[in-house]
């Protein structure tokens, strides 16, 4: 039996480090939710002229420029939504609560996701996400890693992966106990990366995620993690997208888009077939492979989160 689809435009607005939520009316489909505003489509609207016209009658704000974010399907007790969520990043006018709903402005990390509708995890991870992820690349001396790792500080770089995996453990905690240190005070948040169960206690030793390789993804049921830290997974395909959804991962990073000078004879994806992964998956993605950080806006063009960046952020003057 085919289910009701409903396509729904949502925006996240932001002012001073906030984000704005309205709560939603009594009578309404999970009334006394905070949700993002936005609105169901009328017929023949695009996603946008949706986001718009919605945000003009419940809001009364003029919408100037958007940035697409995420598009995910969930699927409700009596049917599918799909959130076409955008970034506001420009508007004219004070947002109000025109239909009487309330209005709170909120730090993205203060945004409980018990507060929200139960589709709107994805779309929170996506918007307490950069749009830049570097990814370490191997070394063993630390001096030169934390270098390394103030020159991502200095150059606005706040999400990182620590892949180092040849070092023994020792070695690897004493490295992010350092590079932790570093990363805390400037908010920038570090996932360890491996297969190893050790790094789970490590993580939250450290007040640090974890991201999975691919094959670690495929060997557990349930993300490590409990929420609040991130947890990250590497993926290839469609399946493996779906198994790091399920899982409960808050990202994936999908490889290889472009051919990279690692793996040369691996074939890469592309942007087409990257946005036809993403258009199914229900978490944020980053694309991975011969990435450059410049090239975070066309990710997002293709439905990405942003770029995933190893060399060309760790080692830019490497080959
Ligand atoms: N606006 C909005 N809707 C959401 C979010 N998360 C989520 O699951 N939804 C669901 O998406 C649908 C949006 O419906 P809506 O009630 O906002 O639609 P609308 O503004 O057009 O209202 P109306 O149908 O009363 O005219 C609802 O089923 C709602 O529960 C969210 O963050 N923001
Ligand atoms: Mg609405």
């Amino acid at each position: 039996m085919s289910r009701d689809l409903v396509h729904v435009a949502v925006g996240v607005l932001r002012r001073a480090g906030e984000i704005l939520l309205t709560r939603r009316l009594a009578g309404t489909h999970l009334a006394g939710c905070w949700e993002f505003p936005g609105g169901k489509f009328e017929p023949g609207e695009m996603p946008e002229q949706a986001l718009a016209r919605e945000l003009r009658e419940e809001l009364g704000i003029e919408v100037v420029t958007t940035q697409s974010l995420i598009r995910h399907r969930h699927p409700y007790p009596t049917r599918d939504v799909v959130l076409h969520t955008y970034e506001v990043t420009a508007w004219q006018g004070e947002p109000l609560g025109l239909q009487g709903q309330a209005l709170r402005w909120l730090p993205a990390e203060r945004i409980d996701p018990a507060d929200l509708p139960p589709a709107d995890g994805p779309l929170l991870s996506a918007a307490r996400l950069p749009d830049v992820y570097a990814i370490s690349g191997d070394f063993s001396d630390q001096a030169d890693c934390l270098r390394r790792v103030e020159r991502l500080i200095a150059g606005g770089v706040r999400l990182l992966c620590l892949r180092c995996p040849d070092l023994d453990a020792g070695t690897y905690r004493a490295l992010a106990a350092a590079v932790l240190a570093r990363a805390r005070p400037v908010g920038m948040q570090v996932l360890l990366h491996g297969a190893a169960d050790w790094l789970t206690e490590l993580a939250a030793e450290l007040g640090a995620g974890r991201h999975l390789p691919a094959r670690a993804v495929a060997a557990v049921g349930q993300r490590p993690l409990p929420p609040g830290a991130w947890c990250a997974a590497s993926c290839h395909d469609a399946t493996e997208l779906a198994h790091a959804a399920r899982i409960g991962c808050d990202f994936a990073v999908l490889s290889p888009v472009a051919v990279t000078a690692s793996h040369p004879d691996r074939p890469a994806l592309g942007w087409a077939r990257f946005a036809a992964l993403v258009e199914g998956a229900a978490l944020p993605v980053f694309a991975l492979g011969g990435m450059q950080p410049q090239q975070a806006r066309a990710a997002r063009e293709h439905g990405g989160q942003g770029v995933a960046v190893m060399r060309g952020l760790w080692d830019p003057a490497g080959g």
